[in-house]
């Protein structure tokens, strides 16, 4: 089987307490898969862990067959857009854009033309930080379509989007997977899931770590598997009783 990712026995511990405990699954390469889990559960971190942002304790990642800390090349392939998009407090879009482009040897006048073309140009002046939540993720989607990563790893890639751009959005994950890029992408919102995804990893937390409870083929009801691991156990707490 030809794998894009493949996260083998990852554990994370911080500060002693373990978050992630002998967590595996692996993503088929030309696929979309689905990251589902409770508040908590250890999404981010296996997200960053992927990026080399965040160091397993114990265990291996890999992308397409590369460990991610030791092959420095392993990102040149991947696309990343986090949950919530941080930025140099004073880098405008613009310089953003030409940042993006200097990282991945794009030309200037190739990412030029493309912000001139963009939505975004109106806000090339603007502070990123000053940013609406949606237009940090549409500046940072911008960035991936600059360069075309075959691997993109999107950490709720629809929080705060409009519903047009999700729309589009939708449209341009599975464009990617169409032409065999692979997408792993954590969301709570199953529905999108249900539409996009052919296969989804479920990971809950418990007391010593979180771990992976489901990893495979899409379920005819995302929602109902959900609720059959998350709900109807002692998952379900009194925060809003
Ligand atoms: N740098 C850190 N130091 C200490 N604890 C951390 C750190 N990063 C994450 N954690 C803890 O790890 C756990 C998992 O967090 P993570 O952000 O990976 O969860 P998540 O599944 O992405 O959650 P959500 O759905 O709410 O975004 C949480 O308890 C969090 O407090």
């Amino acid at each position: 089987m030809n794998y894009a990712i493949q996260v083998k026995n990852f554990t994370k511990r911080f500060n002693n307490k373990t978050v992630v405990n002998n967590v595996s699954f692996q993503v088929k390469k030309g696929s979309i898969h689905g990251f589902i889990g409770p508040n908590g559960s250890g999404k981010s971190t296996t997200l960053n862990a992927l990026l080399g942002l965040v160091i397993a304790s114990s265990g291996e990642l890999l992308i397409e067959g590369k460990k991610v800390i030791a092959d420095p090349h392993f990102s040149a392939n991947v696309g990343y857009v986090p949950a919530e998009p941080l930025f140099p407090r004073n880098m405008k879009v613009k310089q953003f854009v030409e940042f993006v482009g200097l990282l991945r040897d794009i030309s200037v006048t190739q990412y030029r033309q493309k912000l001139a073309t963009s939505s975004l140009n109106r806000l090339s002046s603007q502070k990123c930080i000053t940013l609406s939540t949606g237009q940090k993720k549409l500046l940072q989607l911008f960035a991936i379509n600059l360069y075309h990563p075959e691997i993109l790893l999107l950490d709720e890639p629809f929080n705060g989007l409009d519903p047009t751009k999700r729309t589009l959005l939708i449209r341009k994950i599975k464009e990617v997977r169409d032409q065999g890029g692979t997408i792993l992408m954590s969301t709570h919102i199953l529905s999108d899931l249900q539409e996009l995804a052919d296969e989804i990893t479920m990971i809950k937390p418990t007391q010593g770590g979180s771990q992976i409870v489901y990893s495979g083929d899409k379920t005819a009801d995302i929602q109902k598997t959900y609720e059959q691991y998350f709900v109807q156990g002692k998952e379900s707490d009194d925060l809003f009783a």
